[in-house]
């Protein structure tokens, strides 16, 4: 007889974060930590980070911050601004952070980590490995890393930020940017996102980076896999549309999720 397969535990993902505080008191469980990296701020990046719990600069992200926070929020004192948003760390490599904004935060008393012998990992995974370290947040089981400005730029950044998911994948971890998002759904769990219509789909895919699957079985899209396989060179699943409130997942291997998000004029 064949050996009966391990149960796999529920994972459920909702990008509530994402809606405006009128909308809802942040749900329980939903505790996250933003780094800012070195892309164009989301517009929704004041709002994410008002209610973090932990903010890193990715290196040259503390220059977007710097520069990005006041346009933003164009009838704020920019001074105020400024002083207002100051993030918890900076760490990097240290070679795109400008000196003026080091400085600028460092007396407000930003920390500086500077790891520019490390010349292996790239900044987000440094970002991220100081969150999954940081002792000051208490309750870390159900965090996440919500990284601003992740995709829609050089595409060697958006693979190593892509990688990182991979690297970590008993963490939550979000890329974003103003477009869309994406999250890596782990092969150990069955998935169930739910979509928050208002600010996220229609269109979305499931994409098996690094290895093909065998055998992926979804619900709640209009073009659902089937016990189907998914490879580069074969089928994978783009241009893809959520026709449901809640999508489910289960995948013999890790597959990336991504999602578009609605502009609101
Ligand atoms: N164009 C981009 N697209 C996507 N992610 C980016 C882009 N630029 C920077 N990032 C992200 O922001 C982080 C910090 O960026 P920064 O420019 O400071 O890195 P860097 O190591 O100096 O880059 P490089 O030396 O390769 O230009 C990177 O690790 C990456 O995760
Ligand atoms: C095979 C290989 N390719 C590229 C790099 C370069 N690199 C990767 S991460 C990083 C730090 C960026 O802040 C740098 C410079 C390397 N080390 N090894």
């Amino acid at each position: 007889m064949a050996p009966t397969p391990a149960p796999r535990p529920a994972m459920s993902h909702s990008s509530a974060f994402l809606l405006p505080s009128s909308s809802s008191v942040a749900p329980a469980g939903s505790a996250y930590a933003l780094v800012v990296l070195n892309q164009r701020l989301p517009r929704f990046a004041p709002l994410l980070w008002d209610r973090a719990q932990v903010r890193v600069c990715a290196d040259g992200g503390a220059n977007r911050l710097f520069d990005g926070m006041p346009e933003l929020l164009p009838g704020q004192d920019p001074d105020e601004v400024r002083a207002r948003y100051k993030p918890d760390v900076i760490k990097g490599d240290m070679d795109s952070v400008r000196p003026e904004v080091m400085e600028y935060y460092s007396n407000l008393g930003t920390k500086i980590v500077d790891e520019s012998h490390d010349q292996d990992t790239t900044d987000l995974h440094k970002c991220v490995t100081f969150v999954t370290e940081n002792s000051l947040i208490a309750d870390k089981s159900n965090l996440c890393i919500l990284a601003l400005g992740a995709l829609g730029g050089r595409f060697d950044h958006e693979m190593g930020n892509i990688n990182v998911l991979h690297l970590f994948p008993n963490n939550r971890i979000i890329l974003l940017s103003d477009d869309c998002l994406i999250f890596l759904l782990p092969r150990a769990h069955t998935h169930s996102i739910h979509i928050e219509r208002s600010i996220e789909g229609p269109h979305c895919g499931l994409i098996p980076i690094g290895v093909p699957s065998t055998s992926t079985i979804t619900t709640g899209l209009q073009w659902n896999l089937d016990n189907t396989s998914m490879s580069f060179g074969g089928l994978i699943s783009t241009s893809n549309m959520v026709v449901e409130e809640d999508v489910t997942v289960i995948s013999d291997t890790d597959l990336i999720w991504t999602i578009s998000l609605r502009h609101h004029s």
